[in-house]
This record gives C-alpha cells, structure tokens and sequence, in this order.
C-alpha cells in the first residue's frame, strides 16, 4: 500500500515548481450544437448510465458522440479542422502506435499529424524490433508540423530515450500548445518492452507537468509511482494521487489489468476522483486499445470537449470499436487489432447497397430504335458499344416496339449492362422493366405517378423523373424518386414539340433539386462543357441520344463525350466545388 509519506516523497522528488504552466493557454473551444449533445445524452441515457448523462448535462457541452455515422463530421471544408499532433512510434503490425492514433482521429472526424519517434518491427505476435528515429529528427518533424498547422491536442506515445522526451517538453513550450495528453508507454500489448525505465524521471519531470492528462495502465502507474504494487481499485486511486502530484491536471489510471469483468478506470483532477466504468469486451484483438484510448481523448478535446465527456466518449468509441473487433481475423498471433474504422466500413456497406451512386449519371445513354435501325444495329449492339465507350448507365427507349418484341430487346440489353457492370433502365414501362429485371424505370411527367411506381417497384429499383421545374423535382423527390432528368435543355429532334428550359431552367432545377440531376437534349461534345459548368451544383451528368446513337461509331463517339465530362469534373474537384 502507498503510505502519504511515499507519496510526498515522490511528488518531491520530481517537483514541478520550476516549469511554465502551459495550461494557462489551454483554450477548449465552444460547445457543440446542442442537437449533438442531446443525442449524445440521450444514448447515454437510453444505455443506463445517467450519472454520465447527468455530468454531460451539467457541463452543456461535448460533441462527443461516439459512433461517427451519428456526429456532424468536422472535416468540413470551410470550417477549421480540429487537429491532433501524435508523437508516437509506428507499428509495422498497423495496429498500435502511430497508426493506432491516425485510424483513430479518422474515425472521429479529425485531422491527425505525426512525429515518428520510433520503427518498430511489430505483429500480432509480439515486438521483433525498435529502431530510434534520430532524436534531432524528430525535432525537425514536431517543427515541420508545429510551425504550420494549427494543432489543437499534442498527444505522445512511444519515447524511447530521455533526450527525445525533452524535445518533446521544449516544443511543446516553445509553440504553447493548447492541450498535452501523455500516454507514458512502456510496454506492449504483447509484453514486450518499448521503452527503458530510464526515461521516467524525465518524464515525470519536463512532460508530465505540461500535461492535461496523463493514461497510465496499471504497470505503468506502478512505474510512475516508484515500482509500487498497484493491484486494486484503492491502489489506482493512491497511484492517480501521487501523479496528480507531478503536475498533469488529470490523471486516468486505466485498470484494464485488472481482472474483472467490471473494468474500473480512475480519474483524478487533484480535488474528486471518478471512477469510469466500462464491460470487459472478450476478444482477443485488444492491441493498440491504449494508444487508441488516448488519442481518441485528444481528438474529443481538439474538437472542443472538456475533459470528462471527451474521455466518456472516447472509452464508448473504443468500447464500439472493440465490439466491432470481436470477429476480426488478422494476423497469426495472439493479439490481433482493432476495427478503428468500422464506420468506413459500414459507409461502404452503404454506398452499394444505394439504389443508384448519383455518380453513375455522368454519362447516361439513351438508346433510340430509329436511330439503331438506321444504321443496321440490335438495340444490345448499341448498348455494348456505348457502355465499352464510357456509358455509365443505360436507358432503354423504344416508342414504337411492340411489347413482346421490347420486352426481347430488353433482356438482351440489361444481359449486356450486367456483363459490363453498368445498370439499365427502362423509359416509361415498369412492365417491361419487371419483366426483363431491369435496374429501375424512367418517368416522365404524364407517365405512371412516381409514388405507384414506387409502390409496384418496390425499395430496391431505381425510378427518375423527367422534370423542368424545381417543383417538379420535389414532388418526384417526395414520391421516392432517386434522380431527376431535366430538360430539354437545347432543341432536338429526337424529340420534337419539346419545350426547351435552356441553361437557366436547368439551373433552377439543379438548385432546387433535392435530388441529383443529369441535363438532356440538344448535348453533344460541342456543349458538353459549357451545360457542366453551368450548374455546378446537383448536376451529376448528361444524358444524350443522338450524338452516341445517330453516330457511325458509337463506341468512339462515347469516349469522346467521356472524356470531355470527365476534364470538367476533374477541373471542378480541383477547384473544391
Ligand atoms: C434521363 C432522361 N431524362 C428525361 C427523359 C424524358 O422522359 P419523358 O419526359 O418521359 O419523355 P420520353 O423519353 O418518354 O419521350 C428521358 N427519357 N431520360
Ligand atoms: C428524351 C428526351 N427528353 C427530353 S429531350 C430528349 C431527347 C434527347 O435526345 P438528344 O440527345 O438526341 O438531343
Ligand atoms: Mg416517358
């Protein structure tokens, strides 16, 4: 047991008194929008735990919700990014350290730079190496990054020698940084040693002081506080008590360690102690939960958390992630990783299984039976060459074909589509589209009502709306449409006796379109560009008949469009829009 004389000896022997309170630059941003809290509260609530609930209450504030589908991303352009510097090794193994840190700040929207301190050769199975990086090296990274970003957390790591430990110290004085959170790792998940018990006293003397909180683990608190056994709860609260001492204004003694079931961490802010509770996850893929653990606190306090709700949040976002690592199989040995980005993933997920990526309207081909018939071509001959041209998606339209001969012609085409991975729609007849399995319908402004259609179609097809009016695309939008056609933008005479709307109709719809929206008619690589650039906003592509169709190479006809939407698109992303 530690007796206060211990403890007074120690806080003694690393006293503080010499150093500069950093924290008088701490600057903690301004809460979040309350709708993030309240969700963030009413998760907490709803899990039982409303003594949390209830402190997150009284402090007003954290954007800290954990699952990052749910929070409002603050990677946004326009908006100043919350950024985390790690000062860490790296891990070969990818699971702990550096990449550990990076995964992390990813996962909950904010922008993670880095200081290599060390290469280590590293699995699953344990550490096989370490190599230093060169200690003025790491100088010149913490200067490449301090001096241009605007870092909102420092969070350390791995450092492997005293001389490294005061770089650190210095930089983080020298460029006031706003917060310090300080991971003192000494050893790996594996058991293995990262760092010698030489460094400590510089650590507790030039970092620890500067420090906002400091994440010790049971033998790390035992090294802090002189080798002295931590083995229960009282212990971590002596153990957080004697490194309050050494000058961090919080200390979470992480009792992990420990083996009960009910894992209990502790901290202390030098006046309360709270003890945080969390379930035992049982899985074996726990490597890097402690550099996880503190960078994700450093990336709530960079988003503007203080610093209680902002380690709740990041001990429910690791605890996520662990139950997300439950069945990860990587790696041959014993401690595998963490699914830091199962979001990703799950955004993924989301992405293919969305009716229709407004992306696949950049180039939309329309077919017409006319055209096909006038140059000697099956309607599946003119859809191959289109889509091996560059057609991102296919309609088919035939005004004149008997059904059963359509409903041929169709089967043949979605056969093609399918093959080269593009989808195909029908114009006008869900009938045909049904029957032949097509990948939605095209209707126009008389044809069946959006919201029949849905209902005959079901959740899984796509259906677009031919419009020219952004009332016409809410009400499309309303009845479950996914994509709005709009036009004709030019004259045609595919389509005759066809009110154009020109440019400006087609802006207005683009701007009042709640959904994507591809121009149509009169397009050809003559004013492909001039129609992109004309509504920046919401329009997703061009849809064209003749100019592919009424051509003597349809396939190279395609590639030419193509590569002029894709000049202006690339263009546009490079100019952010
Ligand atoms: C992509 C796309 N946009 C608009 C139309 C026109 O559809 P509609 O108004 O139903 O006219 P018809 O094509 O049926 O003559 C379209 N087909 N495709
Ligand atoms: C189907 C349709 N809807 C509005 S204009 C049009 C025809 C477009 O054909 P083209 O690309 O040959 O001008
Ligand atoms: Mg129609």
């Amino acid at each position: 047991m530690l007796t206060q004389a211990s403890i007074d000896g120690i806080a003694a022997a690393y006293s503080s008194s010499a150093l500069v309170d950093l924290r008088k630059f701490t600057r903690l941003k301004p809460p979040p929008p309350p709708a993030a809290a309240a969700l963030f509260l009413k998760a907490r609530t709803e899990m039982g735990d409303p003594l949390k609930a209830e402190f997150l209450q009284q402090q007003g504030q954290s954007n800290a919700m954990a699952d990052p589908l749910l929070t409002e991303n603050p990677l946004k352009q326009g908006k100043k990014v919350p950024c985390v510097l790690s000062v860490a090794g790296s891990d070969s193994g990818g699971g702990a350290g550096i990449q550990a840190d990076m995964k992390a700040c990813a996962a909950l929207g904010v922008y993670c730079t880095t200081a290599i301190t060390a290469v280590t050769a590293q699995n699953t199975v344990g550490v096989q190496g370490i190599h230093c990086v060169p200690e003025d090296f790491v100088e010149q990274q913490l200067q490449s990054v301090l001096s241009d970003f605007d870092i909102d957390v420092v969070k350390t790591g791995m450092l492997p020698s005293s001389r490294m430990v005061k770089i650190v110290a210095t930089a983080v004085r020298d460029y006031r940084v706003r917060a310090l959170v300080v991971d003192p790792v000494m050893v790996a998940t594996s058991g293995d040693e990262l760092v010698g018990p030489a460094i400590l006293g510089v650590l507790c003397k030039e970092l620890l002081p500067l420090a906002d909180l400091v994440t010790p683990n049971i033998p790390e608190a035992s090294a802090l506080i002189g080798g002295k056994c931590v083995s229960n709860i009282p212990d971590m609260r002596e153990a957080a008590a004697v490194i309050h001492q050494l000058g961090p204004r919080y200390v979470l003694v992480k009792g992990g360690h420990l083996t009960s079931n009910d894992i209990v961490d502790i901290l202390y802010d030098g006046k309360d102690w709270h003890e945080l509770h969390s379930l035992r996850e049982e899985t074996h893929n726990t490597h890097g939960t402690g550099c996880t653990l503190a960078s994700s606190i450093a990336a709530e306090l960079a988003k503007g958390a203080a610093m209680l709700p902002a380690i709740l949040a990041a001990k429910e976002y690791l605890s996520i992630v662990l139950k997300h690592s439950k069945k990860l199989m990587i790696g041959k040995g014993p401690q595998g990783p963490l699914n830091h980005l199962y979001g990703l993933a799950n955004l993924v997920d989301m992405t293919n299984q969305m009716r229709l990526n407004p992306r696949d309207l950049m180039l939309y081909a329309v077919t017409d039976s006319d055209m096909n018939r006038r140059w000697h071509r099956s309607s599946s001959e003119a859809v191959r060459a289109a889509v091996e041209g560059g057609a991102t998606i296919v309609q088919l339209r035939e005004k004149e074909a008997e059904s059963r001969e359509f409903l041929t012609d169709a089967e043949a085409c979605v056969e093609v589509a399918h093959q080269l991975g593009v989808r195909l729609l029908i114009n006008d007849r869900l009938d045909i589209a049904m029957a032949c399995n097509a990948d939605g319908v095209h209707l126009g402004q008389s044809d069946m009502p959006v919201s029949v259609a849905r209902a005959i179609l079901g959740p899984k097809k796509i259906i677009g709306v031919s419009c020219k009016t952004p009332e016409q695309a809410q009400e499309a939008w309303k009845a479950g449409a996914d994509y709005i056609g709009s036009g004709g933008v030019y004259p045609t005479k595919t389509k005759k006796d066809n009110k154009t709307i020109g440019l400006s109709g087609l802006y207005d719809v683009c701007k009042g379109s709640p959904l994507p929206v591809v121009a149509i008619g009169g397009i050809s690589a003559a004013n492909v560009e001039e129609i992109l650039r004309s509504c920046p906003v919401n329009l997703f592509g061009v849809a064209v008949v003749s100019c592919l169709f009424d051509q003597p190479d349809i396939r190279a006809a395609t590639a030419n469009l193509h590569s002029k939407i894709l000049k202006v698109f690339n263009t546009q992303r490079a100019e952010g829009r």
